[in-house]
């Protein structure tokens, strides 16, 4: 079977059952809502003009107290937002005028006799609102149907409870351009050979939505309602960053009234993975969702103890140059190291506070009854700030019992008397004692616009800022996604945990940290998230053929994943005696432009990838490469990601992927980072993998 065949290649049976009658009703009446919907947004479009001349007209003969101006606002607003719906609508049918659906299933309820079609699309659609859908949303409980069973007896959830009964049969479409291309009934042969068919496609630049071939482990987590906190430990190329957009998206549909897309977060690795994601969700019928990078968010936290805070990314590139510097990272990253931290904000409460009676015109609290306060009805309130709520109680009484209020000036005397009780309020200062308790390195001793925190200080620095302070969360976010999760520290997920309260979706793999040991956050996090937390792992790997896989799981050391039947060329392995004539062997793979859309040259450090892509640059650019459009250097500012040529550091690359890549590595360096970074770079590409080694190999390999 061909399954990029046109339609006239199809079986007899398949091509009479495959719904082209069926399509061109669908059509039809798509064009007609869409012409229905084009006369109500000019009708809604003069409504809101006229709403406007009206107010522009009477505003000055309105009611004095604003009634009539509010009720007018509001009647605006309900004709924006019903504008704004019924033009989401319009793009969704347009959309679907392309490929109105891509599967089908037909279901004998039980206690029925005769079969009923569901067909499966992008979205739902329907003749008139409020009518059977002709169309059913991939997310609709009943297109679980077409995701989790073959023929026989299956079920779904409806909302009113289990629907149970026989699956007679399923059938998967391609419809492009309102064309039908195929439509077979499936079994588990073809699915696999349309996964493939999928899987070796070339075209797409960024990640691609997979709503046509999600897999049944996958559909189990994008529908899975019941876990407050779901972590899922998948294989490089498992469609982690798939599943995970794809559950947003069903969350969204199914919660429609409680989450919206802004009450979403996604803590991305940085702005060019969020570039390569940004389309998935409207492509699936839904608004982007918010995204923000954990590390800015602490170094906006941390104003004020600290002027400035290295960057993760230098922090790798000192990893890199010293191996021993990775120690010392870990252990401030440790669950001891936060425990230790706890303990010593502990004896804090005796050390930091020394209390002295108050007294303001006549009024005065003695330092016996700060202390019952302080230790007893506000203990709960952090240490650092809980002296102002002593303070509130001061002033409350004193107004009470006075009926009237202290002046500005006394509040403000009165609040530099009680501060003055803590010995120090800088956060700063305190863990710089308690580095040096622990017998550790400490921080320079420098004014607060002189100081530098190095990365490995910054999330224990912020979470000693909380303990001591209090944080007031981010109660407008609803569901928190963290991709990457090996990436993320103990400290910060105990951060995370007291700043979102909500759902989350965490996702990552364990054999991609970016460190010489693997980081399992999956051990500590129980600890952290307890009994709402379910860990779910993905082993079937989708992304590269065979023979990339086979190869990069062989270097690494992995098994037991398992692969998709997909082969290709094998991956080609070459050593070089120096940098130059690497490149110089990359160049003919980079120049046939025509056999890739994405083709990356991936490095380990930042410099090596910017001197190869200088280098590049030069020798494509003589050549009559297309650079401006079809070639990028990707450094830790870069925001977008493009077709072509990207030269970059493995850390980078992360999380992307490639139809073709070079990798130019060092053969000296083979230490854990240097192997973690073959690796990660490996499993970036989809098709073609050339791994290229230049220099004198490295001690431990010539012996
Ligand atoms: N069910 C599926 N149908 C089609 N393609 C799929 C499916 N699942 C995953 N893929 C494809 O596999 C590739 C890897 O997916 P994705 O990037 O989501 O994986 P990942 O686990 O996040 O990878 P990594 O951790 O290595 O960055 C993508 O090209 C994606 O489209």
């Amino acid at each position: 079977m061909q399954l990029g065949s046109e339609n006239r290649d199809l079986p007899e049976k398949e091509q009479s059952e495959s719904g082209d009658g069926f399509l061109q009703e669908v059509l039809e009446k798509l064009r007609a809502r869409i012409r229905q919907l084009n006369s109500s947004l000019e009708e809604g479009a003069r409504e809101v003009e006229e709403m406007h001349e009206y107010y522009w007209e009477n505003y000055s003969e309105m009611d004095q107290y604003g009634y009539e101006n509010f009720d007018n606002q509001q009647a605006l607003f309900q004709q924006m937002h019903a504008n704004e719906e019924q033009l989401k609508l319009k793009r969704r049918f347009r959309k679907m005028l392309d490929s109105p659906y891509f599967g089908r299933v037909d279901f004998i309820y039980e206690g029925e006799e005769e079969a009923e079609r569901f067909y499966i699309g992008i979205g739902n659609f329907s003749e008139k609102t409020g009518s059977v859908p002709l169309i059913f949303d991939w997310r609709a409980p009943v297109s679980s149907l077409f995701y989790d069973y073959d023929q026989g007896p299956a079920s779904y959830q409806a909302p009113g409870g289990e629907m149970s009964g026989e699956l007679v049969s399923r059938w998967q479409y391609k419809i492009r351009g309102g064309k039908l291309i195929y439509g077979f009934e499936s079994d588990l042969k073809i699915d696999d050979e349309i996964l493939m068919a999928e899987l070796g496609a070339g075209g797409e630049v960024r990640l691609k939505n997979i709503v046509r071939t999600i897999q049944r482990e996958q559909n189990a987590i994008i529908r899975n309602t019941k876990d407050r906190i779901l972590v899922i430990q998948g294989a490089a190329g498992s469609g982690k960053t798939s599943v995970a957009l794809h559950r947003i998206a069903y969350l969204l549909y199914h919660n429609r009234n409680k989450l919206k897309s802004s009450n979403v977060l996604v803590l991305s690795p940085n702005s060019v993975f969020s570039d390569y994601i940004s389309h998935i969700l409207p492509e699936l019928g839904e608004e982007n969702i918010r995204e923000m990078s954990f590390d800015l968010f602490a170094y906006r936290e941390l104003r004020g103890i600290a002027a400035d805070c290295e960057d993760r990314y230098d922090q790798i590139e000192r990893c890199l140059a010293d191996p021993g510097e990775q120690e010392n990272c870990r252990n401030k990253q440790s669950e001891d190291f936060v425990e230790a931290l706890d303990y010593y904000a502990l004896t804090l409460e005796e050390e930091l506070v020394e209390f002295t009676d108050l007294s303001v015109r006549g009024y005065s609290m003695d330092s016996g009854q700060m202390i019952r306060l302080f230790y007893g009805k506000f203990l709960d309130i952090p240490l650092l700030s809980r002296m102002e709520a002593v303070q509130e109680r001061f002033v409350d009484e004193w107004e009470t019992l006075r009926g009237s209020d202290l002046t500005e000036e006394e509040l403000a005397g009165l609040k530099e008397k009680f501060a003055a009780m803590y010995e120090t309020r800088d956060v700063y200062t305190i863990y710089n004692r308690f580095l040096k308790q622990q017998g550790m390195d400490s921080l320079p001793d420098v004014p607060a616009e002189q100081r530098k925190l190095r990365y490995e200080d910054v999330y224990p620095v912020l979470y000693l800022k909380y303990r001591l302070f209090g944080n007031s969360g981010r109660k407008e976010i609803r569901h928190l996604v963290v991709d990457e999760m090996q990436d993320y520290s103990f400290p910060q997920y105990t951060i995370l945990d007291k700043l979102f309260p909500c759902g989350m979706t965490i996702l990552g793999d364990k054999a991609q940290t970016i460190e010489e040991q693997e980081q399992d956050v999956t051990a500590f996090l129980p600890g952290i998230f307890g009994k709402q937390m379910r860990k779910i792992v993905m082993n079937k790997s989708y992304r590269n053929t065979v023979e990339i896989a086979e190869y990069a799981n062989k270097a690494a050391g992995i098994s037991g994943i398992e692969l998709v039947e997909r082969h290709g060329a094998p991956v080609e392995e070459k050593s070089f005696s120096d940098r130059e004539e690497a490149l110089e062997a990359a160049l003919p793979w980079l120049a046939e432009q025509e056999n890739y859309e994405t083709a990356a040259v991936i490095a380990a450090t930042e410099e090596e990838a910017a001197r190869a892509a200088s280098w590049l640059k030069a020798r494509l650019g003589n050549s009559g490469f297309d650079l401006e459009n079809r070639f990028s250097y990707l450094d830790r500012d870069s925001t977008v990601f493009r077709k072509g040529v990207t030269v970059t550091s493995f850390y980078l690359a992360k999380g992307l992927e490639f139809d073709r890549v070079i990798g130019i590595f060092d053969s000296g360096k083979t230490d854990g980072l240097y192997r973690q970074a073959r690796y990660i770079c490996a499993t970036r590409a989809l098709h073609e993998l050339h791994m290229y080694e230049y220099g004198e190999k490295g001690e431990e390999e010539t012996r």
